[in-house]
């Protein structure tokens, strides 16, 4: 019997902060916390031996063996975190992109490793990281199905935006640093095209409702995005609190119409933000008033207790170091942007939950923009499954 031979990758994608404050849907920053995938998949077949046979490996149940493909994981919340290649949100993002090619399973066999720290729900685009990890896995899987096939990162962020609807967060965490985007306004066939069910982009289980046709492929240039400069003594404090808030409930919360002096005030403060964040020496002053938001924040203050306290009373004239605060993403997540006295900033956050939000626990850290945003690499030549 011959052995497979596979190549072993390394996928690693940032976590994000969306919003910034008035940036709602608009602005995202990638930080230096890293989801990891190692990947064992087979090599491209125009490179492999013509006599190799396959060699054929139990795998852990029939879904995920009937997709080729097995998951292993460790990091935050394993109980939340699906194995079975038909249910995960990564390897279905992944088995998206496959689909829309005319595969409807992983090279046999694939394994995946998922190393992940970010924490869900949290606000800091552990779902954005899973997608775009998902659908870097999914273009090594098609190139192992098809050598000649590899798409660009432009076309990678068509596919995301396909399922995360808003592109803050996977245009921050697929280019990394401090960007801006926009969803491209479509022709009305690309538009109906781009608005498919979700359920129909993912289908859950994957394979449960595969049949056979392919599914919409995401229409071209979905979004636009730029990266802004950002001052490099600008430090992000997350003060991350010990419960979750689902993005979809986040969002949910919002009204549908903005009055137009709401409007206004965002629109005045992210002009000036996104060069105010990248002015050195950063101007306090400037930058505290320009993360100030009326679109979102208030309105998730429902589910983030002790939010409004805390955006209110923890600023630069209280606290020396701090530049601006807001909320990260759809929360519960606190995101201070400082040049210094990290601590102190995060103590006197963590003492707000406390105290206003009936005793709400949190951990803290400081975090670095994410400059390199997404990356794949080869780890070595190609090993034995
Ligand atoms: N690495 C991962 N693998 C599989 N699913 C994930 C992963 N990371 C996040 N998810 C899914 O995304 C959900 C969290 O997404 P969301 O509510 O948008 O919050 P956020 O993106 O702010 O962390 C999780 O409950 C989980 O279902
Ligand atoms: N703009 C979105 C961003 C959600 O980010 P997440 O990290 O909470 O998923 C929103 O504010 O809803």
């Amino acid at each position: 019997m011959g052995e497979e031979k596979s190549y072993l990758y390394l996928i690693r994608v940032p976590c994000s902060s969306a919003n910034i404050g008035p940036g709602f849907d608009v602005i995202g920053l990638a930080l230096s916390m890293y989801l990891e995938l190692r990947v064992t998949i087979a090599q491209p077949l125009s490179s492999q031996s013509a006599a190799l046979p396959l060699v054929s490996k139990s795998l852990a149940n029939s879904s995920s063996s009937s997709l080729n493909c097995t998951i292993t994981y460790t990091g935050v919340s394993p109980e939340s975190i699906e194995l079975d290649a038909a249910s995960n949100l990564l390897t279905r993002s992944a088995l998206y992109l496959l689909r829309c090619h005319g595969h409807h399973s992983f090279p046999h066999p694939t394994k995946v490793h998922i190393h992940n720290p970010i924490p869900l729900g949290r606000g800091l685009g552990s779902s954005g990281a899973a997608v775009v990890a998902g659908i870097l896995l999914g273009n090594l899987a098609l190139s192992s199905h098809s050598p000649s096939l590899s798409l660009s990162k432009a076309r990678l962020l068509d596919y995301c935006l396909m399922i995360e609807r808003h592109p803050d967060n996977v245009a921050a965490a697929l280019y990394g640093g401090f960007v801006g985007t926009y969803l491209n306004e479509l022709d009305p066939v690309d538009m109906a095209r781009k608005e498919i069910p979700l359920s129909e982009v993912l289908p859950a289980p994957a394979g449960g409702l595969d049949t056979g046709l392919k599914p919409p492929e995401p229409p071209c240039g979905i979004g636009h995005f730029r990266r802004f400069k950002w001052a490099k003594e600008i430090k992000a404090v997350a003060v991350i609190p010990d419960f979750e808030v689902s993005t979809a409930k986040a969002r949910e919360c919002l009204p549908t119409l903005y009055s137009r002096q709401d409007m206004i005030f965002n629109l005045q403060r992210l002009a000036l933000l996104t060069t105010a964040l990248s002015d050195s020496p950063p101007d306090p002053s400037l930058i505290y008033e320009a993360m100030r938001d009326k679109v979102h924040q208030p309105y998730r203050s429902t589910l983030v207790p002790g939010l409004t306290q805390i955006l209110e009373c923890v600023t630069p004239a209280t606290h020396e170091g701090l530049l601006g605060i807001c909320l990260s993403g759809a929360g519960p997540t606190i995101l201070a942007l400082a040049t210094g006295n990290f601590e102190g900033i995060a103590e006197a956050v963590m003492d707000r939950f406390k105290r206003e939000g009936e005793g709400i626990q949190c951990r803290w850290s400081v975090l670095e923009p994410a400059e390199e945003g997404a990356t794949v690499e080869a780890v070595q030549g190609w090993e034995h499954l």
